[in-house]
């Protein structure tokens, strides 16, 4: 393997067999013909992607789409089904805190044993030991039986081990809350210390923001199929589009692209309509993808049948993909006098530094007379779009602000 790559996962299924009644897996197992009671549920199907040393690669997707089960052959407590895993260097998960501790033994024994299912010697687990039990702060019960130890010492104990081997690869599922705040804040200052010393982390959380804060790369999984791998902030944003729209939007499926812009010829029961709304950036290229903090020139075109409607206006909103109504402009709100032609028209929306947050949006316009009250044509959806953003706050937009502390 590659010197540069600390995991490499190549073409890994993990299947697992489901019988629909109990009695069916005695029957497979007595069938002289080897007839088949069951049915094959691919928890994983055919994964592969490399981790690069000093990677930080979040792994999402939602409740049962595989993640657990990708880090469980990773670290070998389960076996795939097909294809292989190769690691590169000692690996330390914050996975099933304490699977391999031993309930009759000391938290003393316990921190050896563990190390030594990690693979290392007496002698390093020697050098290592005195920070464990200091970071675990379980004072005397260091030498009592793990089975004595309440749920909270019991992790603080095996996180503590996990996390202070100083393994080459660290492997964090959601683990990072074990334990009081004080904890908290100690384990997260060791995952710091780990990032800054460049260490390969592959990391699982429901918690896309962490995904965000912490990671270079993603892995998405959905249904035990890879869907993506790429950039953390753009797939973080993209996953989150799925989680509200249900439907996966990548470039390869056209993402961007829902236009719904009519082909309505001029005809002379109809005033006007709106035709098309395309976006362009300083340079008049036109976008699907839009960069945050960027100038944004939105050219809506529309055709008017008329000449005698004395004012018409123009109006133009921004929906989040799950329809939440983020901002609805119009010509008559910015004092804007719509000096309009018969046939086509185009009016042009600039957006100085643009700067809503990663994730998709879509365009309604409208067409409305003098008032803004009567749709002349309304087009809902007339343009989906992508925002590209980096990862510097949450929720919506970022409103233009500045920082400072209060002077004595
Ligand atoms: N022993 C098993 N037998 C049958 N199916 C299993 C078994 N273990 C896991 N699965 C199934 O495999 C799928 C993947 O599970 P996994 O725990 O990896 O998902 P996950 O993405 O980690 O989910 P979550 O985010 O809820 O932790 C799930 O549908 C789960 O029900």
């Amino acid at each position: 393997m590659d010197n540069n790559v600390a995991i490499e996962v190549k073409n890994v299924t993990k299947t697992y067999k489901l019988y629909k009644k109990h009695s069916d897996r005695f029957k497979e197992a007595l069938s002289p013909f080897r007839k088949n009671y069951h049915t094959n549920f691919y928890a994983l199907n055919d994964i592969s992607f490399k981790v690069r040393r000093g990677e930080i690669i979040g792994i999402i997707g939602k409740n049962g789409s595989g993640k657990s089960t990708v880090l469980k052959i990773i670290t070998g407590v389960l076996s795939p089904t097909e294809g292989k895993v190769d690691v590169n260097g000692k690996i330390s998960a914050l996975l099933e805190l304490g699977a391999g501790f031993n309930g009759e033994y000391t938290g003393i024994e316990n921190i050896y044993l563990n190390g030594l299912m990690l693979g290392f010697s007496r002698e390093e687990m020697q050098k290592k030991i005195d920070s464990i039990i200091d970071f675990a702060e379980i004072g005397e019960f260091i030498n009592q039986p793990v089975k004595s130890y309440s749920s909270g010492m019991f992790a603080r104990l095996a996180f503590s081990v996990a996390i202070n081997v100083d393994p080459d690869i660290l492997i964090v599922d959601e683990a990072l809350a074990v334990g009081d705040l004080k904890f908290q804040l100690k384990c997260m200052e060791k995952f710091n210390e780990f990032r800054v010393r460049g260490k390969t982390i592959l990391f699982v959380s429901h918690d896309i923001n962490s995904i965000k804060r912490y990671c270079n790369r993603v892995v998405w999984i959905n249904e035990g199929r890879m869907i993506a791998e790429g950039d953390a902030e753009r797939l973080c944003d993209k996953y989150t589009d799925y989680l509200k729209y249900g439907k996966i939007m990548l470039s390869e499926e056209g993402e961007g692209v829902v236009d719904n812009s009519s082909n309505l010829q001029l005809r002379s029961d109809i005033i006007g309509y709106i035709e098309s709304v395309k976006i362009f950036d300083s340079e008049m290229n036109q976008l699907e993808e839009v960069q945050h903090g960027n100038d944004v020139y939105v050219h809506i075109d529309f055709f008017m049948n008329r000449t005698d409607i004395k004012s018409i206006v123009i109006g133009l909103a921004i929906h989040t993909i799950d329809d939440f109504y983020v901002c609805g402009l119009n010509s008559l709100l910015d004092n804007m006098d719509i000096d309009y032609k018969f046939g086509k028209n185009t009016i042009i929306v600039k957006y100085k530094d643009f700067n809503l947050l990663g994730g998709t949006y879509y365009f309604d316009a409208a067409l409305f007379e003098s008032n803004a009250h009567v749709p002349i044509d309304y087009k809902a959806k007339i343009k989906t779009f992508f925002v590209e953003a980096p990862y510097k706050g949450e929720g919506l937009c970022i409103i233009p602000h500045e920082w400072s502390m209060k002077g004595d």
